[in-house]
Order: structure tokens, then C-alpha cells, then sequence
């Protein structure tokens, strides 16, 4: 594996590093092609990305393999581990460093059993589905929508960042990101609440300015404030 990742299960502490500037993205989610986005998204300073490809005109076959294999060079010459949204056969094919499933996607355990020591994220939005996942081998949870999001279209009912605070309450130590509307403005209250990082699309693909976007998002997640 490479991306910084290293040999064995990530370490709990290089996951909550890497959760701090998350971004998440895909063609339609972008205004400028998806490899320009994240080039300025590295410059930025983004210290993880997901490969998104979901939504209106999103790409099939080989121009979505060609596409993932583009943003994954891009991100192993910055050093910063890349992972694919959904689907296992795509991130085994182009050797990503993980994989992010949700509720309604591949079980987490099967996933964990077919991607062996790569970043395995699960979502959660309950305590239940948090604890499950992370007896089912998860490094990391994605929590949201923390706010009302427009970049998913079937995304649940915003819980707002007391789901992150319940779920460090109850005794859920592996690393969290927080997702969904999160801009610079909240990110703030998202960390405070318990979350590592937080994970974010559209604050950052839209922006006019995408590499200043994610500096402001990367300092106002200044480290620290987490764990339990
Ligand atoms: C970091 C992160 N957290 C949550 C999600 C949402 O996953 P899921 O519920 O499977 O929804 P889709 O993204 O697949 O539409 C995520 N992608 N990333
Ligand atoms: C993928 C996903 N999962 C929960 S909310 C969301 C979308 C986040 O996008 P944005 O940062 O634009 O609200
Ligand atoms: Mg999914």
C-alpha cells in the first residue's frame, strides 16, 4: 500500500490524522475537471480523499476506472492516501488504500475479509450501527449528515454534531469524521463535539478558490480537541 499508510492495519492515531481535512469528491460534484479540483485540493492541504463517483451524469465502465486511476496518481505523488466510495471491485482493481461503505452497501465485515489491512471508513448513524461497525473491523466512522447537505440525494435527516458527543459519551473511541454541509463556519463545533475531521464536498469542490477553501477548513480543525 502506499499514500503514507504503511504495512498492517492503520494505527488509530495515523487514521485520526488523516481524518482531519477529508475531502470527498467525484465528477458531479465539481465545477472544473475533477483532476484540477484536486490538484488545488492538494495544494490546500487535504489529508484524505474519497473517490465519489455518484449523481447526476456520474461516469460508468472504464471512463470511471480511468478517472479514479487519474485522482489516485495525483494523490500518491502528494503522499495522501486515496479511498473509493462503494465500490470494492474498483478499489482492489486500481489499488486504492480503502474502501468507504455504508448501511446499505457491502457488509463492512466482507469488505474487511476482500480488502485485508486497507482503510476500511463505515457510516454510521446510530449507536447501534457504530458499535457493529466497529466490531465488524472499521478504522474509521462516517457520521451525517451533521447539517442539511444538497450532495446526497438520499442522505438522512441532519442529527446535527450531538450524534459525534452521544456517540464518545457511550464509549466509541475509533476515530470519527463528521459529514454533511460542514464549512469552515461549523467545522469548529463538529470537532468540539468529538469528530477528528470532517469530511466535506461541496465547501470544497464548489469553492471559487478550492486550495484557500480547504486551508480555512484545515485551520479551523486544528488538532487536538478530540479522541474520546
Ligand atoms: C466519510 C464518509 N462518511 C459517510 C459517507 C456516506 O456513505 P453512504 O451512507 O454509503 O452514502 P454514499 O456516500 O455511498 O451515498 C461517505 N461517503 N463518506
Ligand atoms: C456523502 C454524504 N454522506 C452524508 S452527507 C454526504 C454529503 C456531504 O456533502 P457536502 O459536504 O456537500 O454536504
Ligand atoms: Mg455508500
Amino acid at each position: 500500500m502506499s499514500g503514507g499508510v504503511g504495512s498492517g492495519r492503520i494505527a488509530a492515531d495515523r487514521m485520526r490524522q488523516l481524518l482531519r481535512t477529508y475531502l470527498v469528491l467525484g465528477s458531479p460534484n465539481c465545477r472544473d475537471h475533477p483532476l484540477r479540483v484536486l490538484e488545488a485540493a492538494l495544494d490546500g492541504g487535504v489529508t484524505l480523499v474519497q473517490f465519489r463517483e455518484k449523481g447526476p451524469g456520474a461516469l460508468t465502465g472504464e471512463p470511471l476506472r480511468a478517472l479514479a486511476a487519474q485522482l489516485l496518481a495525483a494523490c500518491r505523488r502528494r503522499g495522501v492516501p486515496f479511498l473509493v466510495n462503494d465500490d470494492v471491485e474498483l478499489a482492489l482493481a486500481i489499488h486504492a488504500d480503502g474502501v468507504h461503505v455504508g448501511q446499505e452497501d457491502e457488509a463492512a465485515a466482507r469488505v474487511r475479509a476482500r480488502i485485508g489491512d486497507r482503510i476500511l471508513g463505515v457510516s454510521a448513524h446510530t449507536f447501534a450501527e457504530a458499535e457493529a461497525a466497529v466490531r465488524h473491523g472499521a478504522d474509521y466512522l462516517g457520521i451525517g449528515p451533521i447539517y442539511p447537505t444538497a450532495s446526497k440525494a438520499d442522505a438522512k435527516a441532519p442529527q446535527g454534531p450531538a450524534i459525534l458527543r452521544e456517540l464518545r459519551d457511550r464509549g466509541i473511541t475509533l476515530p470519527l469524521v463528521g459529514i454533511g454541509g460542514i464549512t469552515a463556519e461549523t467545522a469548529g463545533d463538529v470537532i468540539r463535539a468529538g469528530a477528528d475531521g470532517v469530511a466535506v464536498i461541496s465547501a470544497i469542490t464548489l469553492a471559487d478558490d478550492v486550495r484557500q477553501a480547504v486551508a480555512q477548513l484545515y485551520a479551523t480543525t486544528d488538532a487536538g480537541t478530540s479522541t474520546t
